[in-house]
C-alpha cells in the first residue's frame, strides 16, 4: 500500500473509533478484510490509529475537526509533511484538502478529557503537563527476566541472537528495555522458553518491593492473566501461590504461561484462609497505561471511575480479611488518578484499624515507564 492508502485505511479506522468501536476490535475487522495488506501495511496503520488517538484532540485542532481525516491532516501538520503529498484523490488516496481543512491549525487542546482535566491535574500536582505529554508518545516495551530460567545476561544474549536489542534498566537489572526489533519478541527463543516475559517497568518495580520469604502463602487476587503472580514466582522459589479472578477465563492463559515460566501457581475459585501476602491489582481506569490503549482515555466517563471506586473499596474489604496477621496486603492500580489510589488506601485504614500503612508508591513515565501506583500495608 502507498503511504496515502495507508493513511486513508487510517482515516476510515479512526472514525469507527469515534463511533465507539474500541480500536483493537476496528483493526482486527480491518485486517480480516483487508486480505490485500501486507504485514508492514497493518504495522503502520495501526501506528497511525494509536499516535492519532494518543493526541487526538490536539491533532484535530491542527487539523480542522474531530474526525478521521481531521486527525490525519492534524498528524501530517505536527509530523512536518504536506498533507498535499498524501490527500491527492488518486485511487486509494485521501480527498484533496476543503478549504476549511486548509486554515486550520491548531489552538491549546489539551490531550485529555475535559471532565478528567481538574482530577488529573490535582492528581499529579506540578507533574500533570509532563505526564500528559509523556502519555502522547508511544510507550516503550519491557521485559521481564525470569530467574527460575536464567540471568539478565543469559537472556540480553539469546534475544541478540534473535536480532532484538535490549538494555537492562538501571533501577532492576532483571527489567530489559528493548531497543529493537521489538515485533520478533514472540517468536523469540527467550521468549518462548520462558527466560523473558513482556511487563513493563513499573508494574515490575512494585513486585520487586514486596516482602517474600521462602515458603510464604501468596494470593492474587485479581490475577487475571497472571503477570503479578509470575513477576512474584521469579523473585522468590519455594512460595505457595494461589491466584484468583472473580472472572476465572481471564486466566486461561495462566497455566501456559507458568509451565514457560517453569512456576507453579494454583487457580483458586473461592480462596479460603488467611495468607501472609494478599496482591489486589484491582480494576482501575487504566490512566497509566493510556500510552498503549489511548481510546480507553476517551471512553473514561465519572460515572465508570465511580463505579470503579466502588469495585476497588470492596475488593480491599474482601481481600483484608485474607491477610494473616503480620502479613501483607499489596494494593495495586496502572491508575495515575489520586482517587483510586491514595484516597482509596486512606479510605480503606479508616475503616479498618487492624492495618497500617508500610509504604505507598506512585511511578509515572518520568521516574519509571507507564503509571502505576502500590500501597503496602501491615496486618497488625
Ligand atoms: C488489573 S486486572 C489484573 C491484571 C493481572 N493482575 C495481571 O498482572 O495481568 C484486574 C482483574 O480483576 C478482576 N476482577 C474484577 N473484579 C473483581 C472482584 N470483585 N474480585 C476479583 N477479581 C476481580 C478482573 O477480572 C481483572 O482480571
Amino acid at each position: 500500500m502507498t503511504p496515502a492508502a495507508r493513511i486513508n485505511a487510517a482515516i476510515g479506522l479512526l472514525d469507527q473509533v469515534l463511533a465507539g468501536r474500541p480500536a483493537e476490535q476496528a483493526l482486527l475487522r480491518w485486517s480480516r478484510a483487508s486480505r490485500y495488506a501486507g504485514s508492514g501495511d497493518r504495522a503502520a496503520i495501526r501506528d497511525l490509529v494509536y499516535e492519532a488517538l494518543r493526541r487526538r484532540n490536539s491533532l484535530a485542532a491542527l487539523g480542522g475537526g474531530l474526525s478521521g481525516r481531521g486527525l490525519m491532516i492534524g498528524l501530517c501538520r505536527e509530523t512536518g509533511q504536506d498533507p498535499d503529498a498524501f490527500f491527492t484523490g488518486a485511487t486509494y488516496a485521501p480527498q484533496p484538502l476543503t478549504a476549511e481543512e486548509r486554515v486550520a491549525g491548531g489552538g491549546n487542546a489539551e490531550d485529555l478529557p475535559d471532565w478528567l482535566l481538574p482530577l488529573w491535574r490535582q492528581s499529579l500536582g506540578p507533574d500533570a503537563d509532563a505526564v500528559a505529554a509523556a502519555m502522547g508518545a508511544r510507550a516503550p516495551v519491557w521485559l521481564r527476566v525470569n530467574p527460575l530460567r536464567g540471568t539478565a545476561a543469559d537472556a540480553l544474549a539469546m534475544l541478540a541472537r534473535d536480532g532484538i536489542d535490549a538494555e537492562a534498566s538501571p533501577a532492576l537489572p532483571e527489567a530489559l528495555r528493548v531497543t529493537g526489533a521489538e515485533r520478533r519478541i514472540n517468536s523469540s527463543r527467550a521468549y518462548r522458553e520462558g527466560l523473558v516475559e513482556l511487563q513493563d517497568l513499573s508494574p515490575q518495580l512494585a513486585c520487586a518491593a514486596l516482602p517474600l520469604h521462602e515458603g510464604d502463602r501468596v494470593l492474587d487476587y485479581c490475577a487475571g492473566g497472571g503477570g503479578k503472580s509470575l513477576a512474584l514466582a521469579g523473585r522468590q522459589p519455594g512460595l505457595q501461590l494461589f491466584a484468583h479472578d472473580a472472572e476465572p477465563a481471564r486466566m486461561g492463559d495462566l497455566p501456559v504461561r507458568a509451565a514457560r515460566a517453569g512456576a507453579r501457581i494454583e487457580q483458586v475459585s473461592q480462596p479460603r484462609g488467611v495468607f501472609d501476602l494478599v496482591v489486589a491489582d484491582v480494576p482501575c481506569s487504566g490512566s497509566g497505561t493510556w500510552r498503549r490503549i489511548p481510546d480507553a482515555k476517551w471512553r473514561l466517563s465519572r460515572a465508570m471511575l465511580d463505579r470503579l471506586l466502588e469495585t476497588q473499596a470492596h475488593i480491599l474489604d474482601i481481600t483484608s480479611r485474607h491477610v494473616d496477621s503480620g502479613g501483607h496486603l499489596a494494593y495495586m492500580t496502572c491508575s495515575l488518578l489520586e482517587p483510586e489510589n491514595g484516597d482509596a488506601i486512606g479510605a480503606f485504614l479508616d475503616r479498618d484499624s487492624r492495618f497500617s500503612e508500610v509504604f505507598r508508591k506512585r511511578w509515572t513515565p518520568l521516574t519509571a515507564s507507564d503509571g502505576f501506583f502500590m500501597a503496602l500495608l501491615r496486618r497488625n
